[in-house]
């Protein structure tokens, strides 16, 4: 897949093309959908096909105040759309100006003239444009002057919800990291860099942790212990981690700190990705730190059984 990023692809002379549209934070289950049918047009028209997203999240630049934090990196995003069989990442940049960009100027100087999509597929409720007001049945009257096809996929549903990376984000928040695969379509992955935190875990608490400084500013769970799974090197390791403040201490600063199970190598700098699997419990401060010793004994013991 050949990913390009770009201010505008007015100029950008790579069609003809079928494009999916779209923000595509999380590449849940309704993206996964919309994506695949594009890759599906695409090989049976013969033409190649693309997925046209945006960076930042457009609320970074229209509402800062509510804009959310990521359920994807830069890379995790390239590397599933990547699976997906899709032949062109496009990622607008998404600043101010673009912003205020009328939907009707958007597809006819970025899609059609630019890049000569010949088929849009987006979500039968997806907006485009300032103000959103490029809604399907507008891209439907665009579709018959300028003649390209649009197809608007159904909202795919589960448990009755449609899922939307603001469902996704909102479970992950409530710390139900366990329901997020039924939307999802996979554990939530965070990935990031491990760095030195105060070197208490192996010393003073007796369970080595490798802190995480995260590649993205991703949706957080509330602090607390989840059973993970880690992925190190494409190993897969049992893990359990711990967001939160270390209350118990006190130089108390936020951090990811990751113990994995049977694992004793020095891995500072290194990359790691971890996969929220379920909820154990809140973070505590203890009296002593033999107390906070015998629990997170406990929590490994439990987890343990609770991976397979
Ligand atoms: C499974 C697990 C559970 C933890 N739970 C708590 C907790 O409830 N309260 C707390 O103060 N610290 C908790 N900690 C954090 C320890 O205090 C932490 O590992 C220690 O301070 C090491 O910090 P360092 O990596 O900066 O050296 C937990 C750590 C792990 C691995
Ligand atoms: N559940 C769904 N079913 C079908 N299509 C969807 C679904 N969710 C999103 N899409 C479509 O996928 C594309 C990308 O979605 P986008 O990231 O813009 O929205 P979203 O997932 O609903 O996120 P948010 O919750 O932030 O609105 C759009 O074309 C959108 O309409």
């Amino acid at each position: 897949m050949e990913v390009i990023k770009s201010q505008s692809f007015k100029d950008m002379k790579i069609g003809p093309l079928i494009i999916a549209l779209g923000t595509f934070d999380g590449i849940h289950l309704g993206h996964q959908k919309v994506i695949k049918l594009a890759e599906k047009i695409s090989k049976e028209e013969n033409i190649p096909s693309a997925v046209y997203t945006f960076s930042p999240h457009p609320l970074k630049v229209i509402k800062p105040a509510i804009a959310p934090d990521y359920l994807l990196s830069e890379s995790q995003k390239i590397e599933l759309i990547s699976k997906l069989g899709i032949d062109y990442y496009l990622q607008q940049e998404f600043t101010s100006a673009f912003s205020q960009l009328d939907y009707r100027r958007f597809v006819e100087e970025y899609l059609i003239k630019g890049l000569q999509v010949k088929h849009i597929v987006v979500g039968e409720d997806f907006k485009l444009g300032s103000r959103g007001m490029g809604s399907i049945e507008k891209l439907r009257e665009l579709a018959r002057e300028f003649k390209f096809s649009i197809t608007g996929i159904k909202n795919v549903e589960e448990h009755g919800n449609r899922v939307s990376s603001t469902l996704i984000r909102k479970l992950i928040s409530l710390g139900k990291v366990k329901e997020v695969p039924e939307y999802l379509g996979r554990y939530y992955r965070l990935k990031g860099q491990v760095i030195h935190g105060f070197s208490r875990g192996k010393k003073i608490v007796g369970y080595p942790t490798a802190n995480l400084k995260t590649a993205v500013n991703y949706v957080l769970p509330p602090r607390g212990v989840y059973a993970c799974y880690v992925y190190y090197r494409a190993e897969k390791y049992k893990g359990i981690v711990n967001f939160g403040v270390n209350p118990t201490f006190s130089n108390n600063r936020y951090s990811i700190e990751v113990h994995i199970y049977n694992f004793n190598k020095n891995i500072y700098g290194e990359d790691l990705c971890i996969e929220l699997v379920d909820f154990i419990r809140g973070e505590m401060t203890f009296a002593s730190i033999k107390e906070l010793s015998a629990q997170i004994k406990e929590d490994i013991l439990y987890t343990a059984r609770l991976l397979c």
